[in-house]
């Protein structure tokens, strides 16, 4: 990767000599990832230091799940109100919806859990606590999917507040600048099956649509097969994503965007189909989706003040920013019964 120009790929970055290299380490560390983030918004990060068998646990016990019969997957259903817990069907959501576009539903199935702990005081009681810290549902009768999830989840929250430091070095601010708006981050973890295509897909139809990502940053473990991730460069065309089989994929949020005045890009992204030749392989894909306490007042930070002095957006408190826009991407559809 040279200095010049801009990139052309998703870097991978190493985190190991932001733990052994001293100041100068996460410097060097920090430095790369700015580069990522105002350039193409994706980075993947190796020397994380997260276990194989964390993942290796997650992704057996969710291919297990994923085998089960409809019916049996239906009975630990999305909850109302369309909250990221339990299990969405084939069909039932568009990612593309959230960019207002009326394209055919996304071919995904998908499990999803929230936060570990309850709702701090602060929120306990109140209207967003059924929102963000609703409770976790889980499929009868498998413990074992249960503790990979949550052991899952409690790994990317730790990984997510080291990267915010990198983030916060690499934007000049004391390395602890995030963690006090992280401390009850109300982050979602979803393992989403996409499964064999034995038909062609729909004029428009994707296994996820177009969509930026809402939160901080998303941390991704996909499996790298035809019909896998894809990233808009910023001035050019799709890129496909092909992650070191050690690696997590790392994207900034909408909400990096508006902290910095939109100097770091969320960028667009989707998971094609695969050729037809490829249509009989299914992808696994485990997004953790790092977002900040309900409280928490995202705001551009003041060295990146435009030249006129201005923010481009106004301050949002975490809560009723996310509550406008998720609720768009997952109402749109009309028919969301399961074929
Ligand atoms: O499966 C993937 O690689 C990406 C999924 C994604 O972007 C999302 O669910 O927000
Ligand atoms: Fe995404």
């Amino acid at each position: 990767m040279s200095s010049q120009g801009e990139l052309t790929e998703v870097p991978a970055i190493d985190l190991r000599p932001s733990v052994e290299g001293g100041e100068a380490g996460r410097d060097a560390v920090a430095a790369e990832i700015r580069r990522a983030c105002e350039e193409v918004g994706f980075f993947s990060v190796v020397g994380h230091g997260v276990t194989d068998a964390v993942v290796e646990a997650l992704r057996e016990e969710a291919m297990l799940f994923f085998a089960l019969p409809l019916e049996e997957k239906l009975r630990t259903p999305q909850p109302p109100h369309r909250i990221s817990r339990g299990y969405s069907h084939v069909g039932s959501r568009g990612l593309a919806y959230s960019l207002g576009r009326e394209t055919p539903p996304d071919l995904q199935e998908s499990f999803a859990m929230g936060p570990v702990e309850p709702a701090p005081p602060s929120v306990a009681g109140t209207a967003a606590e059924m929102s963000f810290f609703y409770p976790n549902s889980w499929p009868e009768g498998r413990p074992r999917l249960r503790a990979a999830f949550e052991a899952y989840y409690r790994e990317m929250d730790a990984l997510a507040v080291r990267i915010l430091r990198l983030f916060a070095r690499a934007l000049g601010l004391d390395d602890h600048f995030f963690d006090d708006k992280v401390d009850h981050a109300t982050s979602t973890l979803r393992a989403v099956h996409y499964p064999p295509q034995p038909e062609a897909p729909a004029v428009g139809q994707l296994r996820a649509g177009e969509h930026t990502d809402y939160g901080t940053l998303t941390i991704l473990k996909g499996d790298d097969v035809p019909g896998g991730l894809q990233v808009k460069l910023r001035h050019g065309g799709w890129v496909d994503v092909h992650p070191r089989p050690d690696a997590f994929v790392c994207n900034v949020g909408d909400l990096m965007m508006r902290w910095t005045n939109d100097r770091w890009i969320s960028n667009l992204h989707r998971v094609g189909n695969p050729p037809r030749e490829f249509a009989g392989i299914g992808r696994l894909s485990i997004p953790f989706f790092h977002n900040p306490n309900v409280d928490a007042e995202i705001r551009c930070i003041s060295g990146f003040y435009g030249a006129a002095g201005g923010e481009k957006y106004p301050p949002v408190r975490f809560g009723d920013f996310y509550l406008s826009k998720h609720m768009k991407a997952q109402t749109m559809k009309k028919d969301l019964t399961p074929a």
